[in-house]
């Protein structure tokens, strides 16, 4: 295993000018494998991506890259980083061996190395057919897998891929969390989304952030632990089930021949016959960002 440095975030705050705190305090450690950060829109998520990648200076806190503070020297991150923004853009008129090999040259790639690279990159995110295809003509799907091999372009060790699947279909989200979960086996990977289902399998390590804040960091089977036991199903018709949604967090509902099937936040049984079930991140996003800890776990 090649040996990634860490990245650190200590006590890493962004006022933006007007006054907004989008990040508040966050203290975090990203080593090789996954981390996940999970949180609604507007939480902050991108804006602690944009420090991470050096594009956005804190207001407060500093950032670390093997010890290096990469605020005042972002150069020591910049040479080994993959970044894929979340508003990515691309030029139109250019194919997308063109504008990779644009990006290479700008990265200082040697043009031979950056041939092989993006047959390479072309082919891992399942483009080769569409080589020919100017930008502009591409579907958002593909704009995001021509934005995914531009971020790995330099083989990093550090990935930073902000809502990496917006815009991609099923099959391609499943593709490009293999891919994601491969690179992470030695690389420090650290992906954002709103959706739990993008982090599910794959995250080593889970963070959840709202209000700028970071409320949980932890293992999935951590962070699993503190809704264990108080996530229930239960079966119940129209205006029972609206009842029980008033009164408990609820995560999924489903429409079944028998009636409604909910899943609940509770710490006692929420209604005769419900069953305790196994909780997933997504009981667990539910409580911290729902508001349903207390009555989950807290
Ligand atoms: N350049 C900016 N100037 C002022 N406020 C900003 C700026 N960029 C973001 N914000 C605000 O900071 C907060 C956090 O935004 P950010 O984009 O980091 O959140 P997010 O979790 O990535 O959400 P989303 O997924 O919707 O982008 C939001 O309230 C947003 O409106």
């Amino acid at each position: 295993m090649i040996d990634s440095p860490a990245l650190e975030l200590v006590d890493v705050t962004k006022t933006y000018k007007g006054g907004k705190r989008a990040v508040d305090g966050v203290t975090l450690r990203c080593g090789p494998g996954l981390l996940g950060l999970l949180g609604p829109n507007g939480a902050g998520k991108s804006t602690l991506m944009r420090i991470c990648a050096t594009v956005t200076r804190p207001t407060g806190g500093r950032v670390l890259y093997d010890g290096t503070d990469v605020v005042s020297r972002p150069g020591a991150l910049r040479g080994v980083l993959g970044y894929l923004p979340q508003d990515f853009g691309v030029y139109p008129h250019l194919t997308a061996r063109e504008f990779l090999s644009y990006l290479a040259a700008l990265k200082g790639l040697a043009a031979r190395a950056a041939r092989a690279r993006i047959d390479e990159l072309l082919e891992l995110v399942n483009l080769t057919e569409a080589v020919r295809t100017p930008l502009g003509e591409y579907s958002g799907g593909m704009l995001r897998r021509v934005g995914i091999a531009q971020a790995l372009l330099a083989d990093p060790r550090v990935l930073i891929v902000d809502e990496p699947t917006a815009g991609l279909d099923p099959e391609e989200r499943v593709r490009f969390r293999a891919m994601l979960s491969d690179l992470a086996e030695d690389r420090v990977v650290l992906l954002s989304t709103h959706i739990v289902s993008d982090i599910e399998s794959v995250a080593s390590d889970v963070a959840v952030v709202t209000g700028g804040r970071l409320l949980r960091r932890g293992t999935p089977e951590a962070l699993l632990a503190e809704v264990d036991g108080h996530v229930w199903e239960t079966v119940a018709g129209p205006s029972e089930a609206a009842a029980l949604r008033e009164r408990h967090p609820t995560g999924r509902v489903i429409r079944t021949a028998d009636g409604i099937r909910l899943r609940l936040l509770s710490d006692t049984p929420p209604a005769a016959g419900a069953v305790r079930v196994p909780p997933d991140l997504e009981d667990l996003y539910l409580a911290v960002v729902g508001g349903g800890v207390r009555e989950a776990a807290r």
